[in-house]
């Protein structure tokens, strides 16, 4: 009898602390938006109120919509003005003179990054994504020298080798009038050179008979599969190993995206192997010594040379490397295409600089044909750089702009895309137009370089960015000197295939897309 009655207080117990759980459930829900909407130090901007009591309403745009919140947040300022609160935590703006306030160097503030921004990523631990300011300071200092002109400038040599090698490759592959992926022949360029760089061997992508298709399918996943990791971290750890157990998976994407993780794996262990037999190569000549000779040089704690932030660094610079770069190279020939006229007039400036067609001129030569830099800049800026908001938190003093605070610890970004299609200093915006960057040190093209502002800002500005525009001028030069009138589109739907409508951290294309794909007329190119 004792028994049961013990069971039955056990039971009531039981069933008041469950029924309770709702009430408790409700209550946190309430409490948490109350202080979301009135208490949080983001809580005087304005915004949608379900965006700013939980992240599900940007889960929806991102995941649901596939990639579409950068899109959303412009229509949010045509609603709620210059500032708004996009997310529980963080606050949007889209007012260009706020930007370097925003974007500012180490001597100016301090700027952090939010963590929100790495529980989408498998490259936490790289540069890119370190939140903390001093660390990254640290981190940017060994990638600072292989960046600089001078060192962009004595790697000419290999850029132009491999600009040779993609129009002899191009020339091959579509020499029987097949059709030929253009955006996998520029990601294997880039990532070839890029991997030059890091590791001290390149790729080699470009020899593969689809260039660097498995390469560039397993990134476009990866960025896809970013939109959904960011709200719901916890599915990172399963996707990282499911597609190893799943070796059979049927999409090729992933198993793209197993292959590119464990080739990176295996190149870093092998840069780490080589680094240890050959000593420190402090002494070597500085063209031998690649990023990571550098970083395991460092005199920084042992962690920072660790496998797995290696492979993240690795993981970083390629896909920063060669992605952007490639799409922009993919996008300017692209609209090359489209309008002979431009073409024809690229192709002739360019055949009065280059008579001999065999030999490449240097970048700094090439920056001065009037024609080509415009082309150059123009293509750029319609390959949108990185559609997604770059955010940046001020660890110790708030922001003032005009009458406006953002406290410090406030996450704020603002969407570069958005100065690059400003009707107000790029009219008709969408449309290629080199001729709005001529003369280029005019008064107007010289408003569209001050907006060109693709790279970022501030301490946390694109590394890359010298090697980005060297390897621009050259292959849009060479590609278009050797092959361009013979260039023909094959079956490109602009809205399908070229267009970005999709923020994956990536620009990205239709989830239809077939890449940038041409033929090749027959004949003798000059
Ligand atoms: C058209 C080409 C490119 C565009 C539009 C571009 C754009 C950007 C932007 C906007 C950032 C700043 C991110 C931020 O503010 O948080 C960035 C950072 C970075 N980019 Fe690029 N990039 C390009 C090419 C390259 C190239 C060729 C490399 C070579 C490895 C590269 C490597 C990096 C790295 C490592 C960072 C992180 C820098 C840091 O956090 O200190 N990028 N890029």
């Amino acid at each position: 009898m004792e028994q049961l009655l013990q069971t039955y207080t056990e039971l009531r117990q039981g069933v008041s602390t469950y029924a309770l759980l709702p009430l408790l459930f409700t209550l946190y829900i309430a409490g948490i938006s109350l202080y979301r909407l009135y208490f949080s130090p983001a809580s005087g901007f304005p915004g949608p109120k379900l965006a700013i009591v939980s992240y599900w309403y940007e889960f929806y745009y991102d995941f649901w919509k596939g990639g579409r919140y950068t899109w959303k947040i412009r229509e949010l300022h045509d609603v709620y003005g210059p500032f708004v609160r996009i997310n529980p935590h963080e606050v949007h703006c889209n007012d260009p003179d706020f930007f370097p306030i925003l974007y500012t160097n180490s001597s100016k503030r301090k700027s952090d990054k939010s963590k929100w921004l790495i529980r989408q990523s498998w490259t936490r631990d790289s540069t890119f994504k370190t939140i903390e300011h001093d660390l990254h300071k640290q981190r940017r200092a060994q990638l600072n020298p292989f960046f600089s002109k001078a060192s962009i400038r004595s790697l000419e040599p290999l850029m132009a080798s491999k600009v040779d090698r993609v129009c002899q490759r191009l020339q091959h592959l579509a020499s029987h009038g097949q059709v030929v992926s253009l955006t996998h022949a520029f990601a294997a360029l880039t990532l070839d050179i890029v991997s030059h760089v890091c590791f001290g061997v390149s790729y080699n992508t470009l020899e593969d008979d689809d260039l660097c298709k498995d390469w560039y399918e397993g990134m476009v996943v990866a960025s896809r599969g970013g939109n959904l990791v960011r709200h719901l971290p916890w599915i990172y750890t399963p996707l990282r190993f499911l597609p190893r157990l799943a070796t059979a998976s049927t999409s090729a994407g992933m198993q793209a995206s197993t292959g590119r993780q464990k080739e990176l794996e295996s190149t870093v262990r092998d840069v780490i192997g080589r680094h240890n037999s050959e000593g420190t190569k402090e002494a070597a000549k500085p063209a031998s010594r690649t990023i990571f000779d550098a970083i395991l040089d460092a005199n920084v704690p042992a962690e920072e040379k660790s496998e797995p932030r290696l492979v993240n660094e690795a993981h970083s610079l390629t896909g920063a490397g060669a992605m952007t770069t490639a799409k922009a190279m993919e996008q300017t020939i692209y609209y090359l295409l489209r309008q002979p006229d431009c073409m024809q007039r690229l192709f002739e400036e360019l055949t009065a600089a280059i008579p001999d067609d065999a030999v490449i001129p240097s970048s700094a030569v090439l920056e001065k044909l009037p024609y080509l830099t415009a082309v150059v800049h123009e293509g750029l800026r319609l390959s949108k750089g990185v559609p997604h908001r770059f955010m940046r938190i001020s660890p110790d003093a708030s922001y003032h702009y005009g009458h406006v605070i953002i406290p410090r610890g406030v996450p704020v970004g603002m969407t570069l895309m958005d100065f690059v299609e400003d009707p107000d200093v790029y009219p008709d915006p969408q449309s290629f137009d080199p001729e709005r960057w001529i003369p280029f040190d005019g008064p107007a093209a010289r408003k569209c370089r001050d907006n060109l502002l693709i790279f970022g800002g501030g301490s946390r500005m694109c590394v890359g960015i010298n090697m980005a525009w060297a390897e621009l001028y050259l292959t849009i030069a060479v590609v278009v000197r050797r092959l361009g009138p013979r260039l023909r589109l094959a079956d490109v739907d602009f809205e399908r295939d070229v267009m970005v409508v999709e923020d994956g951290f990536n620009a990205l294309a239709s989830r239809d897309s077939k890449g940038l794909r041409i033929t090749l007329e027959p004949g003798v190119s000059s």
